[in-house]
C-alpha cells in the first residue's frame, strides 16, 4: 500500500532542549504502529511533533506526499491528522452525543457507527462528559477522534489508568478500528504486549532515537527480545 507518513531525520524538542535526535519512520495507508519505549524516551514528543506542537530543528515530515514539516497545528488537523491525547480532551459540560455531533466531519465514521463500536457510549448518550467514568471518557475521546474522520490517528497511552475490564473493552474496539477498519494509527503505550496484539509494526524509541523497527508479531512472539529492546538504555545507565 501507498506511503501515508514519512518522517525523516527529525530533530525536535522544547525551546533549547533537543529531545528527538534524528528520528526516521514511515507508515503505509492502513497500517497501525505501536510506539514503545521507557519513560522519557520521547514518545509523546514524537506525537506532538507530528501535530506541530514542538520546536522543530531539522528533518522532515510528509503526509500522503505533502510536506507538512512547518505547517501550523490546525492545518495539520485539516490535512487529516487526528489525536487522542493522554488527558482525554472531551467537553465536560456537553452530553456524549453533543461531544460527537459538535465536531463531526463527513466520512465513514458517523455517530451511529461509533455508538456501535462503543455500546456503553450509546447507553450514556445523554450523560454529560463529567458524569462519565474514566473508561467511558477514554472511549468518548477515541470516538471524538474518529468522527473527525482523520487519515491518521495518534493515540497517546489510550489504556493508561483504566481498570482491567475496561482495558479489554478499549483494546477490542482498537482491534476493530485498526485491524478490521484499517485506520492508520500510531499508538503510544506502556502496556507493550496489549498494544502489539492490535498493531502491525512496532517502533521502539530510546533517548530520542529509534532503536527498533519491525513487525509487532515478532516482538510478541519473543518476549526476551521485547524486554531487551525496551531496556536498551539501561546499559551503563
Ligand atoms: N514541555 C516540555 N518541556 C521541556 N522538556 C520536556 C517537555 N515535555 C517533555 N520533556 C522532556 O522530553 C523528554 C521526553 O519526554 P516525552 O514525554 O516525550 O517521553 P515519553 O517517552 O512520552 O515518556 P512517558 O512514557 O513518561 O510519557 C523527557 O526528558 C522530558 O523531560
Amino acid at each position: 500500500m501507498a506511503e501515508l507518513l514519512a518522517v525523516e531525520r527529525l530533530r525536535a524538542g522544547y525551546a533549547e532542549a533537543v529531545v528527538l535526535d534524528g528520528v526516521s519512520l514511515s507508515l503505509r495507508e492502513g497500517e497501525a504502529l505501536a510506539l514503545l519505549g521507557r519513560n522519557g524516551a520521547g514518545k509523546t514528543t514524537l506525537i506532538t511533533s507530528l501535530l506541530g506542537l514542538t520546536t522543530w530543528r531539522a528533518g522532515s515530515i510528509r503526509l500522503a506526499g505533502r510536506d507538512i514539516t512547518r505547517l501550523a497545528p490546525e492545518r495539520r488537523a485539516r490535512a487529516g491528522i487526528g489525536w487522542v491525547p493522554q488527558e482525554r480532551n472531551i467537553f465536560r459540560s456537553l452530553s456524549v452525543e453533543e461531544n460527537l455531533t459538535a465536531i463531526l466531519r463527513p466520512g465513514p465514521w458517523s455517530v451511529p457507527r461509533v455508538f456501535e463500536l462503543f455500546p456503553r457510549l450509546a447507553e450514556r448518550r445523554r450523560n454529560l462528559g463529567d458524569q462519565l467514568s474514566g473508561g467511558e471518557q477514554q472511549m468518548l475521546a477515541i470516538a471524538r477522534a474518529l468522527v473527525l474522520n482523520p487519515r491518521l490517528v495518534l493515540l497517546d497511552e489510550p489504556l493508561e489508568g483504566l481498570a482491567p475490564i475496561i482495558v479489554e473493552e478499549v483494546l477490542a474496539a482498537l482491534g476493530r478500528i485498526l485491524r478490521d477498519e484499517g485506520l492508520a494509527a500510531i499508538v503510544v503505550e506502556q502496556k507493550a504486549r496489549q498494544v502489539l496484539a492490535v498493531t502491525d509494526r512496532a517502533v521502539i524509541l530510546d533517548r530520542g532515537t529509534v532503536v527498533h523497527d519491525g513487525p509487532s508479531a515478532a516482538l510478541l512472539a519473543d518476549p526476551r527480545l521485547l524486554e531487551a529492546r525496551l531496556a536498551v538504555g539501561d546499559k551503563g545507565a
